[in-house]
């Protein structure tokens, strides 16, 4: 352990899914938590980890040192009630690090306010999700580079390390830390700006992922049998599609050896092989704002974005948002051709 990382210490507001897992990584790394969350009980684990326990926002700040270090990690809703209440506590030289999904642009517009009351603000885009604590938390940050450089034994004991991924060939020497699994991206709102775009991908590579499985699952349409009424047209040489999958077979052979292994298709092998058929889960697919955001960015930079732009409105689609747009045709077709709905499925 080096003498900096013995010496920081850190505040740290909100222990959900993944807050409490990286307080527990960071006081395995010897950095010492103040912890605050409103459920008691979160917070009792964290003192089971060695974190010390605050009793409120107040009594948190009243128990860091000078200057302090303070991380958010909440949903982006909560972000600004949080920092209304806490900001007024804080003094000249500290520092806030939101941690959180949070629009780069709020970043902008909040380390403006803090920097009156003199106060740091760092952004930090956090992946990894609930697998963090075992497998490290890949960070991208924004922010003053003076608490960038403050915070960096924190970003290091909270990264997956330079052994998480084979180095890059003629990459050589003491790693740097982008190797190591943390980068300062530049002033506020670049780490946040870096993560918008790591979710935009993720949408993108998802629905690749998902809408190749589905022309995998859907390859023994020829087997069907097509009644004359039926709702798609028939399949003009049925022989060509009479494959039965075992989908969650070529995933796992997928992981090994081919072009397109990767983490998430790692997690894909893991939930089919429990079940191929996902019978647990109805399809409707969440979007907690990244994949807008690096929309409207894209929109604003005029880069065309049309894989990530896609996989966003197949989330909408997902969310039966598409629902009133269906039944704007299914009314046309009716109305020029006199065509009814069929009410089965797949005909
Ligand atoms: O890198 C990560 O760990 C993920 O990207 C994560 O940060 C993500 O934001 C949420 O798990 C869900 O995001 P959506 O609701 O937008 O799918």
């Amino acid at each position: 352990m080096s003498a900096d990382k013995a010496r920081l210490q850190l505040g740290f507001i909100g222990l959900g899914r993944m807050g409490l897992n990286m307080v527990r990584r960071m006081q395995e790394a010897g950095i010492d938590c103040v912890v605050f969350d409103t459920h008691v009980e979160a917070r009792r684990e964290a003192t089971s980890h060695g974190a010390t326990a605050a009793e409120s926002i107040q009594d948190l700040v009243a128990k860091l040192d000078a200057p302090r270090n303070v991380w958010l990690m909440l949903p982006t809703a909560v972000v600004d009630v949080v920092l209304d209440q806490l900001v007024p506590l804080l003094h000249a030289g500290d520092t806030v690090i939101d941690g959180g999904n949070s629009h780069y642009v709020e970043d902008l517009r909040r380390a403006e306010a803090l920097n009156r009351h003199q106060v740091m603000y760092v952004d930090v885009g956090v992946s990894g999700g609930v697998w963090g604590r075992e497998r490290g938390y890949c960070q991208m940050i924004g922010g003053p580079e003076l608490a960038y450089k403050r915070l960096e034994p924190a970003f290091a004991a909270l990264a997956p390390g330079v052994d998480a991924a084979p180095r890059s060939e003629s990459r050589s020497g003491e790693p740097s830390p982008a190797e190591k699994g943390y980068l300062y991206c530049g002033l506020n709102g670049a780490g946040h700006f870096v993560k918008m775009v790591h979710n935009g991908i993720e949408y993108g590579l998802m629905a690749a992922y998902a809408e190749g499985l589905n022309v995998l699952k859907n390859a023994n349409a020829g087997k069907q049998t097509r009644t004359a009424d039926a709702e798609t047209a028939p399949l003009e040489r049925p022989e060509l599609y009479q494959y039965d999958f075992p989908i969650g077979d070529v995933v796992e052979l997928w992981r090994r050896g081919s072009v397109i292994g990767s983490w998430l298709l790692d997690l894909t092998a893991v939930e089919m092989a429990r079940d191929a058929s996902l019978k647990g889960y109805t399809g409707r697919v969440s979007d907690s704002g990244e994949g807008r955001w690096t929309a409207q960015a894209a929109i604003d930079e005029g880069v065309p974005v049309p894989v990530l732009t896609a996989a966003l409105f197949g989330r909408f689609t997902s969310q039966g948002n598409d629902l009133y747009a269906n039944q704007v045709m299914s009314a046309m077709r009716h109305a020029f051709g006199g065509h009814q709905e069929k009410t089965e499925g797949k005909g």
